[in-house]
Parts: structure tokens; C-alpha cells; sequence
């Protein structure tokens, strides 16, 4: 497939001045935010905060009541939704569930050998070469999130949208996804994901966008993760510690004491 080049400095999509809500209950408020090419943004804010709805508003599932959302011309977009959301019973193979996310629409038996091979080099890439024949419903979490980039990387993206791509895997898993979400960001692929996940996932990445139905703060880890923006965006009291350089948010609970249970 071949893609239209798009320049370094245009944005593969422009948000401006957005404001969105469902019904009466206002989600987004006036977020302006570009996504460069070959930018890793993660998107941070609590639960409800609106951190999937703008995830819709770059895909275009969702259009902005006021302000505009601009695409670059052909620029071509994946989406790895959040596990959870996903009907795992549905009966079909791993194989069989990258293949449908192919470009080429033909139904999976006529899948040419090429789109087959991709298919396999997909899965090696991810570490999951040897799942191709397995039904969905019996992959762990790591092995589901890695199909779901499968999916996406098989459509050759220019961006990569993730929802929650951590949430709910173990320590091991969250460090192999970010690796290889790291490796393909250097390849060159612009990423954005959602996470409430400050020290295992954001403090980790390039950029981040602290959101709670507004655009809090825009930048750095080092110029996010700090008391006045992570008070505002999650609503508590958080101490931030360096370690290495990177920030780490320790709640502070100072007016929750946990009492040994008495024996
Ligand atoms: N389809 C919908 N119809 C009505 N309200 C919705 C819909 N989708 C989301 N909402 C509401 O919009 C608000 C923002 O939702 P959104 O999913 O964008 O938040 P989020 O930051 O991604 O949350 P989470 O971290 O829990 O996934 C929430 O209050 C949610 O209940």
C-alpha cells in the first residue's frame, strides 16, 4: 500500500478548539492538540475525564460539537480498543481475526498468500507466531493486546491509537508492550494512547496530555507529572518523587491509615 508523504511539521490531525458531550453533559472542552508525525503522546486524566472520547474525535468516530478536528490527506489511523470492550466469544482464530483487519476487504478464504505471509511476519514480530491457530477466547491479556496491535499493524498505519493499552495486564506485560510501542515509534509510527497509569505507563513516554475535560497540561513528563497538574487533573493530594529523572507519584493518603488486622 502506498502512502501519501506527509511533512514533519503538518499534523496528522489538528483538533482545535474542540468541545464535545454526550446529550447535555459536556466531555470535551475547548482541547485544541495536534498529533505530529512520529509523536508518542499519552493521554492522561481519571476515569470519565475524557481521555476515549478524544481517542473518537482523532479517529473520527466522533465529531466536535464546536471547533474543528483536521486530518492530513490520507493519512491512515489504527485503533486498539480497550480489552475489556471486546466480545472474546466470538468464534474465530487468531489468524483469522488479524486477517479481517486487512486492508484488502476479500472475504478470509480468498486471502492471498501475501496477506497471509504478512499476517505470520505480524504475529513473529509480536511474539505470538505460534497462537495463529488458536481461538481468541484462549489468549491471556498480553497475548489478546498483542493481536489487537496485530490488527492494527497489519492496516500499515501512520498513527496508532490505543486505549488503555496496560490496563489490566501484569508488570512483565506492561514492560513488553511499551518496549515494542517504543521500538515501532522509532520506526517512525505516531502513537497516542490513554492511560490512568502515572508511574508504570505515562512517566515513561515523550509527551503527555493531562486532561480533565480540558487541556490541563501539554508537555513532558518532568513538566506534567508535577503537584499543581496531577492535584487539578486526578482531584487529590499526590507527592512526586524523582527516581533516575523520572517522576514517581506516591499517593499520599495522609488521612487513610490502614490498620494491621488484629490477631
Ligand atoms: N456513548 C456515550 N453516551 C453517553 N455518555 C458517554 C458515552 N461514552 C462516554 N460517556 C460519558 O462521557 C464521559 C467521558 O467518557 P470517556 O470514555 O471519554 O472517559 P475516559 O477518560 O476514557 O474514562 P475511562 O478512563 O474510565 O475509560 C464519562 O462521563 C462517560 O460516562
Amino acid at each position: 500500500m502506498t502512502q501519501s508523504p506527509i511533512s514533519a511539521t503538518t499534523p496528522l490531525v489538528d483538533v482545535s478548539h474542540a468541545s464535545f458531550g454526550y446529550g447535555h453533559h459536556a466531555v470535551l472542552s475547548d482541547v485544541s492538540y495536534a498529533v505530529m508525525p512520529g509523536q508518542f503522546t499519552g493521554i492522561v486524566g481519571p476515569s470519565g475525564s475524557g481521555k476515549t472520547t478524544l481517542l473518537k474525535l482523532l479517529l473520527g468516530t466522533e465529531k466536535p460539537q464546536r471547533g474543528s478536528v483536521t486530518r492530513a490527506a490520507g493519512v491512515s489511523v489504527s485503533y486498539v480498543p480497550q480489552l475489556e470492550t471486546v466480545n472474546w466469544n466470538f468464534p474465530v482464530t487468531v489468524n483469522d481475526c488479524v486477517l479481517m483487519s486487512r486492508p484488502a476487504r476479500r472475504p478470509i478464504p480468498r486471502a492471498s498468500k501475501a496477506e497471509r505471509a504478512e499476517v505470520a511476519d505480524v504475529l513473529e514480530r509480536l511474539g505470538i507466531a505460534d497462537l495463529g491457530a488458536r481461538h481468541i477466547r484462549e489468549l491471556s491479556g498480553g497475548q489478546q493486546q498483542r493481536m489487537f496491535l496485530a490488527r492494527a499493524l497489519v492496516r500499515r498505519p501512520q498513527m496508532l491509537l490505543l486505549d488503555e493499552p496496560t490496563s489490566g495486564v501484569d508488570v512483565q506485560t506492561r514492560h513488553e508492550v511499551l518496549h515494542l510501542l517504543d521500538d515501532l515509534n522509532r520506526e517512525g509510527l505516531a502513537i497516542v494512547l490513554t492511560t490512568h497509569d502515572l508511574n508504570g505507563m505515562a512517566a515513561h513516554l515523550p509527551h503527555l496530555l493531562a486532561l480533565r475535560t480540558r487541556v490541563i497540561a501539554s508537555g513532558p513528563p518532568s513538566e506534567v507529572i508535577v503537584p499543581a497538574v496531577v492535584e487539578e487533573v486526578f482531584g487529590a493530594r499526590m507527592e512526586i518523587l524523582q527516581h533516575l529523572g523520572i517522576p514517581v507519584v506516591v499517593d499520599s493518603m495522609d488521612d487513610v491509615t490502614m490498620k494491621p488486622a488484629a490477631s
